[in-house]
């Protein structure tokens, strides 16, 4: 009898007490091992906001360790965009890494010791290779009339605006990557999307996490639905095809050129390391392929999803599309879009920072870990701790924007007309771990949104647009659509 009272005194201390007794903030009650991870699912924005609106703006969720989730703008900004070194860390999900990555390398999930080099080396490359130059505009504005060209021919076809436009975002980050050009028709590109695809859901979820928080149930992964032995079998031909294509890098790779893509830097410094005498460091086999996965990674399915939700906006707000077209052929005509023109195209930016607020790419923003003791809103959070930058939980929370769920260009456009850009709208993240494809990823989306625009008319195949609906995952997307495209000029 003694046993069971003290069993239930110590599940009822730890369900409603625990966050009280070490002193974090307020959350949901945890359930004794397993926490809150039966709640924990990929498309959480509802409960997060439900967690939001009860216990405050931020919150802790265990999973079944403590998380700290911080789920408004000015607490983001003022801890983990301010005090960038102490988000520097992440709580990289190490299971994941192992199968799909052979280990902690890349861009986005690399061992906490290796960021900041990798990151500086990174941004120092991206920029040199071409971010933010006209020659990179270039080569985007070519595929973008590569996407209208075909679908300008379409006529009456019903078409997924999805094939295209990954040909052609595809393109780009191969050629950013690994300084190689593809047919536009190759099908490789059709094959990593597929793995992509099919990597991405099964990375998320409940599964992985219990059995990466619980290494003892990995070995009964079948009963998990085999998530484990599939992954592994996808990452191997990802990293394979990879491993295929910086093989052709290093082939024509000539150290006294200036590199032209994230291969060739990662060779030169390899090489000026061989050449120093020093040792190779981080700048190994693994770590290049890695990089080379997490661009693509990285960089190809988000600029994807939220070019295929542009379109799919405009056939579910034919008034915006034509407000959309009044304003590129006043002020661009038929002339070639430049990335410059957005600052004369509000309406364009009221509707893409309007995408950026709803497209929400990542339901979960990556974990991050303290890495040093530090205090949020009178809490002492000690190093180590796990804490979750929630951006979509600013971006969907209606105390900060009016029916968030309505998309609606015009709340960013002031009483003169004149685009306003909302700080609170953060697709990139913030702080020390933001995205490094930033540049791109905004002058891709605008430039080939544009052309779009500028050139094609779209139309849903029924009387009644699709509706739009997300699919679950490690990142977020529209479920497939169909429409009909007409030539504007
Ligand atoms: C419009 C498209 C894009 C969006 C909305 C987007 C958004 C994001 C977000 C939200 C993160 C997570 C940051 C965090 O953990 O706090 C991220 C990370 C990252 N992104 Fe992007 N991204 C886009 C395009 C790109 C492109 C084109 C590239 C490169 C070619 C890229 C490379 C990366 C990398 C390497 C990281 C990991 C950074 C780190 O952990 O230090 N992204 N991105």
């Amino acid at each position: 009898m003694f046993i069971i009272i003290l069993l239930l005194v110590t599940v009822l201390t730890y369900y409603y007490g625990i966050n009280r007794i070490l002193g974090l903030p307020p959350g949901p009650p945890p359930l004794p091992i397993i926490g809150n991870m039966l709640s924990f699912q990929w498309d959480i924005d509802k409960v997060l906001l439900e967690w939001k609106a009860k216990y405050g703006r931020i919150f802790t969720v265990w999973l079944p360790f403590p998380m700290i989730v911080i789920g408004d703008h000015r607490i983001l900004q003022e801890h983990v965009a301010k005090n960038g070194d102490v988000y520097l860390a992440k709580r990289n999900p190490e299971l994941l890494m192992e199968v799909v990555s052979n280990g902690q390398y890349g861009l986005v999930f690399e061992a906490s010791d290796i960021v900041k080099e990798q990151r500086k080396f990174a941004l120092k490359t991206l920029h040199e290779i071409g971010f933010g130059s006209a020659a990179l505009e270039d080569t985007v504005h070519h595929y973008a009339q590569e996407i209208v060209t075909r679908w300008k021919k379409s006529g009456e076809n019903e078409v997924d605006v999805t094939e295209n436009i990954m040909r052609a975002v595809g393109n780009i980050v191969w050629n950013i990557t690994f300084g190689i050009t593809l047919e536009f028709e190759n099908p490789l590109l059709v094959r990593f999307r597929e793995l992509q695809q099919e990597t991405l859901p099964l990375m998320g979820g409940p599964a992985m996490m219990f059995m990466d928080t619980f290494p003892l149930f990995r070995k009964l992964d079948f009963l998990f639905g085999g998530h484990i032995k599939k992954l592994r079998e996808l990452g191997a031909e990802t990293n394979n095809y990879l491993a295929e294509a910086m093989k052709t890098t290093e082939i024509s790779f000539n150290p006294d050129n200036q590199p032209s893509c994230y291969i060739e830097a990662f060779l030169t410094e390899q090489k000026r390391r061989e050449e120093a005498g020093k040792p190779m460091g981080n700048f190994h086999y693994d770590q290049m392929l890695q990089s080379a996965a997490s661009l693509w990674g990285a960089g190809f399915d988000t600029t994807v999803a939220l070019l295929r939700m542009t379109v799919l906006e405009l056939i579910n707000h034919p008034e915006v599309q034509r407000k959309l077209q009044k304003e590129v052929d006043e002020v661009i005509g038929e002339r070639r879009i430049r990335y410059d023109d957005h600052k004369q195209l509000p309406y364009m930016c009221a509707f893409l920072q309007e995408i950026y607020r709803v497209g929400n790419i990542l339901p979960l923003t990556f974990m991050r870990q303290t890495t040093q003791d530090t205090e949020i809103e009178g809490h002492r959070i000690a190093a180590g701790t796990t804490i979750l930058p929630q951006y979509s939980m600013v971006h969907s929370d209606p105390k900060e924007f009016e029916r968030p769920d309505y998309f609606c260009p015009e709340r960013h456009l002031n009483e003169q007309g004149q685009f306003v850009k909302d700080p609170r709208i953060i697709p990139f993240s913030i702080g020390k771990r933001a995205c490094l494809g930033e540049t791109l990823g905004r002058m891709e989306v605008f430039v080939m949104f544009a052309t779009f625009v500028q050139n094609c008319h779209f139309t849903p195949v029924g009387k009644v647009p699709p509706a739009i609906e997300f699919t679950p995952g490690f990142s977020r997307a529209v479920t497939q659509f169909l429409v009909k495209i007409q030539p504007r000029n």
